[in-house]
């Protein structure tokens, strides 16, 4: 097995790829760290880099040619509204895979890293408040892109058009950093892999509060910018953003059958 692509940008969509039955992922926060740990899957090949789908479709058939599974995962597939129907187009078995976190700190996550962003770019830093909140209405600011990345079943039902439910594996993304291994175990059961990715192989860091994972002498562990600490949140905005995502989570549970603990 070769080595994996490396990861551009924050809000990722994943697809792993396996010929004659590719499959296609989505995911989120955490999908840095679901790739480096699906890389130690013997029957991996990487994509050489994020392939963007939604303009490289050639170059993603092009690697079933290697006959094994393949994974890939670039910016803004779940939440880019033409890539359900391309991956669709691709190939109908394709196996997605999501990983969802809390919206209200995915939010806060987003923010961070677009903030990161105007810092390298020598921009001035705004408030979360600021940019979360219409300053007039003092509701939340839907159009706010951290915001509306967040409203994950809006994104989901467009892939819900195409795919059913048993092709889409959704990861808990709270959960995969508290307990990657179990998270990983039940992707490898979703990809018929075979389980190698065990909890003997992570540690846990202390100083930052994230799990490493050794692969024979190195251990991999993600870069700095992963697991910023987050920001204390003045308290009206927080609920309004809570008040804001309940719905659309219940929405979402009802959609996926399953419910998680983000309140
Ligand atoms: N083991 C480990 N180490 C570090 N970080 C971990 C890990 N597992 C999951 N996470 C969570 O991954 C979040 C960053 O991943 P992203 O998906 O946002 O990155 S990317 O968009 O794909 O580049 C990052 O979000 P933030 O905490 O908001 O920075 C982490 O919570």
């Amino acid at each position: 097995m070769s080595d994996y692509w490396s990861p551009q940008g924050r809000h990722p969509s994943s697809a792993v790829l396996h010929r004659p039955a590719p499959t296609g992922a989505v995911s989120y926060p955490g999908g840095p760290f679901l790739r480096s740990q699906l890389r130690q899957g013997s029957s991996l090949v990487p994509a050489p880099h994020a392939l963007h789908l939604q303009s490289t479709l050639d170059t993603l058939t092009s690697l079933w040619a290697q006959d094994q599974i393949t994974v890939e995962k670039s910016p803004n597939y779940f939440v880019d509204p033409v890539v359900p129907e391309r991956v669709y187009k691709l190939n109908t078995s394709m196996k997605l895979l999501l990983i969802l976190r809390d919206p209200v700190r995915r939010t806060i996550s987003d923010y961070l890293q677009i903030m990161d962003n105007r810092i390298k770019r020598r921009k001035v830093v705004i408030p979360f408040e600021t940019l979360v909140l219409n300053q007039e209405t003092l509701e939340i600011n839907q159009s706010y892109s951290a915001v509306k990345r967040s409203v994950y079943v809006r994104h989901l039902a467009r892939w819900m058009q195409f795919f059913p439910l048993q092709q889409i594996h959704i990861v808990d993304g709270e959960n995969l950093v508290l307990q990657p291994w179990q998270e990983m175990a039940k992707v490898e059961d979703f990809l018929g892999l075979e389980h190698q990715i065990t909890e003997d192989k992570f540690t846990y860091k202390p100083e930052h509060g994230f799990y490493c994972y050794t692969l024979g002498e190195r251990e991999q562990c993600l870069a700095e910018s992963k697991g910023r600490k987050h920001p204390v949140i003045d308290s009206f905005v927080l609920k309004k953003l809570k008040d804001f995502f309940r719905n659309f989570n219940e929405k979402l549970f009802m959609r996926i059958g399953r419910r998680f603990d983000w309140n």
